[in-house]
C-alpha cells in the first residue's frame, strides 16, 4: 500500500531552482535512500516533508490525509544536525519531546523509557547528553523522532557524521526500525544505502535521476573492468582488443591493458576465443565489476 506520494515538488530560493519537479512514492514498511552528493537538495526535499519548509509548487500527501496540520502528526523528522541541550540528560530530553508532542506529562514519561530502551540507551539515561558520543546522541534524536509514533520517519544523514562503530550501531538499528514503519533517509554514501534500504532515489541537481532497487540498478547500469597481462607485445593486442564487438574502452597502464564493456559474459567469450584462435601470450585476465560510486557517476553523467 502506498504510504506517500510526492507529486511535482519543487522549491526555489529566489529564482534558483534547488528542487525541480520531484516526484515519487513511498510504500508501507520500505526504507527509502534519497541519495545524491553535496547540494543535490536532499534536506531540502526531508525538510518540506517535515513541514519545516513550504515547497514553491507540487504537493505530497500521506495515505489518504490531506491537510499538512494532520500529516506531521504522522511524520517523525531527525535532522542532519540535531540540536540538544547539552546539561539535559537523555531521559529529561525525551519527555520535555514528549511533552512538546502534545503527551500527558504520565505519557511523555512512560514513552520515554520506553524509546530509551528501544533504541538501546537505557542506561545512560540519568547522564548528561554532553557526555554522550556521536552514535548515542544519534541514537537520542532517533528516539525523539519516535516520540509521537509517526507512520514515516525521515533521517537526514542519519550516520554521515559517525565513526565506524557508530555508523553500524546506527544501520543495526534502522533495519529493526523498518519491520514497523516507513523510512525515508539521506546519504551521499552508496554503501550505506545499500546496506539498509529497498530501493534508491538518485538526487542530482534537485532532480530524481535514476530510482530503483539496487539490484535492478546494478543490472541496468552493471559494466565490468578487465584487466589483461600479456608476456609480449600489448600493444598489439590491444589493437586487436578494440576490434572486439564487446569492448567499450581499452587503455595500457605499467604493462596492463585495462578493458572495459558492458556485456560481461559477452566479453569474456569474445576476449577468449580470440586469445585462443590467435595463440595470444595472455598470462593473466581479472573481471572487476564496477564500483557503486562508478554506477552513481554513470548516471549523474548521463
Ligand atoms: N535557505 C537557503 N537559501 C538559499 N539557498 C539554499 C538555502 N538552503 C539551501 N540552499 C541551497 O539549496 C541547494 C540544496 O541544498 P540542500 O541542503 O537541500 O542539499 P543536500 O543535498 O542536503 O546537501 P548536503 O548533503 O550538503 O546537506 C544547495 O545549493 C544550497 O546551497
Amino acid at each position: 500500500m502506498t504510504l506517500l506520494t510526492v507529486s511535482n515538488l519543487s522549491k526555489r530560493y529566489d529564482s534558483k531552482p534547488v528542487v525541480n519537479n520531484v516526484s515519487f512514492s513511498i510504500d508501507s514498511g520500505k526504507c527509502i535512500a534519497l541519495i545524491g552528493p553535496n547540494g543535490a537538495g536532499k534536506t531540502t526535499i526531508l525538510r518540506t516533508l517535515a513541514g519545516l519548509l513550504h515547497s514553491t509548487s507540487g504537493s505530497f500527501q500521506l495515505g489518504d490525509m490531506k491537510t499538512t496540520g494532520d500529516i506531521r502528526k504522522y511524520i517523525g523528522y531527525l535532522p542532519q544536525h540535531p540540536v540538544f541541550y547539552s546539561w539535559m540528560t537523555g531521559r529529561e530530553f525525551l519527555v520535555y519531546s514528549g511533552e512538546l508532542a502534545l503527551l500527558s506529562k504520565t505519557d511523555a514519561n512512560n514513552r520515554a523509557d520506553e524509546l530509551l530502551d528501544k533504541v538501546g540507551i537505557f542506561d545512560a539515561k540519568d547522564k548528561r547528553i554532553g557526555k554522550y558520543s556521536g552514535g548515542m546522541k544519534q541514537r537520542l534524536g532517533i528516539a525523539q523522532a519516535l516520540i509521537h509514533k509517526p507512520e514515516l520517519l525521515l533521517l537526514d544523514e542519519p550516520v554521515s557524521s559517525l565513526d565506524p562503530i557508530g555508523r553500524r550501531e546506527i544501520l543495526t538499528m534502522m533495519e529493526e526500525l523498518k519491520e514497523e514503519m516507513s523510512i525515508l533517509f539521506s546519504t551521499h554514501i552508496l554503501s550505506d544505502a545499500d546496506e539498509v534500504s529497498d530501493e534508491l532515489l538518485l538526487l542530482h541537481q534537485g532532480e530524481i535521476v535514476e530510482s530503483g532497487s539496487m539490484n535492478t540498478l546494478r543490472q541496468k547500469y552493471q559494466t565490468a573492468k578487465i584487466e589483461l597481462e600479456f608476456q609480449s607485445d600489448i600493444g598489439k593486442y590491444k589493437d586487436k582488443i578494440d576490434q572486439l564487438s564487446a569492448i567499450t574502452n581499452s587503455y595500457i597502464d605499467r604493462n596492463v591493458l585495462h578493458v572495459t564493456a558492458t556485456d560481461i559474459l559477452k566479453a569474456r567469450q569474445e576476449i577468449f576465443t580470440a586469445a585462443s584462435g590467435g595463440y595470444w601470450p595472455l598470462t593473466s585476465f581479472t573481471l572487476n565489476r564496477a564500483s557503486l560510486e562508478d554506477m552513481f557517476m554513470k548516471v549523474v553523467n548521463t
